[in-house]
């Protein structure tokens, strides 16, 4: 795996934190290349992890084996554009640009790539994130296991037969931890306003949020389980709980999903 040459097209914030994962996993750096347009972003993906910067996309994808797509859907029409000529013979694409098709990306890209679609999240950066990927027809075994071995030191992944539901992968796991740090912050303001120093309330809502996390990675009960196991009946969690469902908890979650859901679908017709 450390020799595979990787370039990332886009240098933000999920390239970052995948090139933050690999690197922790052993990925050398050497063989990592970025092309991003912004100088500062460079800069710092240089300084913090030894990458290679360059501001030419073709530059950095014309010796990689894998090519990770990280800009915004927005912007992938003209980059597939200039990568087409530029990817050698057996590279393999891995886009995780939410909403872009594998037919749009076989579209700018021709019959030849051979594409991964892919959905990351920004755990990634601590080898704790998830990601679902679905393979374009004619990507052979050897060409997923390569897209796994990239994304594996970023956490774990699973392969989907149906790229209809890459958009609910998405809605759930891509954004997902916006959902779990707006529900730390929101946990945090609210101690706060109970009293407690901004700093004592945010140690107490991160280290909450730390500790149901590895929980909810290391025990074997179920989510449901684990809430169970802190609800004593008549207690303070089932009045906070009961205040939650009354306030549409269940049905708010249920539409944000969708929400997520539709844009992607939204971003992929753009
Ligand atoms: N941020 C997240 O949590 C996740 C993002 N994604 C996907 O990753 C992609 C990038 O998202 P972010 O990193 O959040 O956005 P970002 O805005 O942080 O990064 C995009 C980067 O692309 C660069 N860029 C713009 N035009 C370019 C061009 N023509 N060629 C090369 N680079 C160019 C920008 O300067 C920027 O640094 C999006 O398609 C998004 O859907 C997927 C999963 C999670
Ligand atoms: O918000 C977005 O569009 C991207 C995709 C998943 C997380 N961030």
């Amino acid at each position: 795996m450390n020799s595979i040459s990787i370039a990332f097209i886009g240098g933000g914030n999920m390239a970052r934190a995948l090139i933050g994962g690999l690197c922790r996993g052993g990925h050398p750096p050497a063989a990592i290349h970025v092309a991003e347009p912004a100088a500062a972003a460079r800069e710092r993906l240089a300084a913090d992890h030894g990458v290679q910067v360059t501001s030419n996309n073709s530059h950095a994808a014309a010796g990689a084996e894998v090519i990770v797509l990280a800009v915004k859907p927005q912007v992938m029409d003209g980059v597939l554009r200039e990568l087409r000529s530029a990817l050698q013979p057996g590279a393999l694409v891995i886009s995780v640009a939410a909403g872009v098709t594998l037919a749009s990306l076989r579209r700018g890209l021709g019959d030849a790539a051979r594409l991964v679609r892919a959905m990351p999240n920004t755990p990634a950066l601590f080898g704790a994130g998830m990601t679902g990927l679905v393979a374009a027809d004619g990507v052979e075994p050897d060409d997923r296991a390569r897209a796994d071995r990239v994304l594996e030191s970023a956490g774990e992944t699973v392969w989907l037969d149906d790229e209809a539901l890459m958009d609910v992968v998405t809605a759930v796991s891509g954004s997902g931890p916006a959902y779990f740090f707006a529900l730390a912050e929101q946990l945090a303001l609210a101690g706060e306003r109970a009293g407690l120093a901004p700093a004592v309330a945010a140690k107490l809502a991160r280290q909450t949020a730390f500790g149901a996390g590895t929980m909810l990675s290391r025990a074997e009960q179920s989510a449901g389980q684990l809430r169970e196991q802190v609800t004593s009946p008549g207690g303070t969690t089932e009045a906070a709980l009961t205040a939650l469902s009354a306030g549409g908890f269940e049905d708010l979650i249920e539409q944000a999903v969708s929400a997520a859901v539709r844009r992607g679908r939204e971003l992929g017709e753009d």
